[in-house]
């Protein structure tokens, strides 16, 4: 008797890659008589929460998505404050969830996990009225989204020229942060809210997040002489951003910026139009993930 209901759902466009072959390797690797396994592709943005809330209508295993962090964020949204784990097979550009959890970024091995793994319950951010698992901010990361969103062509590469291309003319922010404590005028090269370490591709903006600490991490970049980039770059992918003067760290429950004017913002390497404030807040335990331990 099939006893298990998994449903996978697809974003056919993330990473730039084809899954059909991988579709294929879906089926093949769950015994029929044992496993009832179903699988939906994506026709637009926002389709994956129409389709994963469908699905937990009725019993299920697991939800799992197949993208990168934008499919997720998507999945996650039907997910969140239910019982129902949420699986993860990584066909991203950055794939920044995958790696901060170690989840296998090889589809054979990403598919055993989601038999072995056992659920974990994470913290995911709020920001206004969207939810974030990965980060979000203000600044030259959202900047980067804007440009990376403007593309047809995705993955690594389009990351590097949307990041390059965005430096050349970028000029810091002004903004007012309050997590607490009232409010404190900054300029910043970007302001990040972090649930996880990274932004995707081992990019590492705040090394020490945790996403079951309850906490979220403020990470601020203040402006720096452009000829230090390379040594940012390389700091970031090092985990030494933190060494640098430039940097500034906290853990909060909650965070404001005001800015001087709406701009765009990010929420999981996808850019956001918020207005001029962004309301900022963790949401502890809030949804369950299959991980390694
Ligand atoms: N069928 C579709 N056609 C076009 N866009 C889609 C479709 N399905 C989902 N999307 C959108 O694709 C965008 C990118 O998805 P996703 O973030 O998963 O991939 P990625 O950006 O390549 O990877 P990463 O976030 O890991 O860098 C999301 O904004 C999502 O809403």
């Amino acid at each position: 008797m099939k006893t298990q209901r998994i449903v996978f759902i697809i974003n056919p466009i993330a990473g730039g890659k084809s899954k059909d072959a991988f579709c294929r390797q879906i089926r093949g690797f769950f015994a029929e008589d044992e496993w009832q396994i179903e699988i939906h592709s994506t026709r637009m943005p926002g389709d994956a929460t129409v389709l994963a809330r469908q699905a937990i209508a009725q019993p299920c295993r697991a939800v799992v998505a197949v993208g990168g962090d934008g499919t997720i964020n998507e999945v996650a949204q039907a997910l969140i404050n239910t019982n129902i784990p949420l699986g993860v097979l990584p066909f991203g550009s950055g794939n920044g969830l995958a790696r901060h959890f170690g989840i296998p970024l090889k589809a054979e091995e990403a598919l055993k996990l989601l038999i072995s793994g056992k659920p974990q319950a994470i913290d995911v951010g709020q920001v206004n009225e969207k939810l974030f698992l990965c980060t979000t901010g203000i600044g030259f990361d959202a900047a980067v989204s804007e440009r990376f969103a403007s593309y047809k062509a995705r993955g690594f590469m389009t990351y590097v020229r949307s990041t390059l291309e965005t430096f050349a003319t970028y000029r810091p922010e002004e903004v007012e942060i309050d997590w607490g404590e009232g409010r404190r005028a900054y300029t910043v090269f970007s302001a990040t809210v972090a649930n996880i370490s990274q932004y995707g591709n081992n990019a590492y903006i705040a090394p020490v997040a945790s996403a079951d600490d309850t906490y979220l991490d403020l990470c601020i970049l203040k402006p720096f002489p452009k000829w230090q980039m390379p040594l940012i770059a390389l700091a970031l992918f090092t985990k030494q951003l933190p060494r640098f003067a430039f940097y500034e760290h906290r853990r909060v429950k909650k965070v404001t910026f005001y800015r001087k004017q709406a701009a765009v913002s990010h929420f999981d390497g996808e850019n956001a139009y918020e207005g001029k404030e962004l309301h900022i807040e963790v949401r502890p335990q809030a949804l369950h993930l299959i991980a390694p331990q």
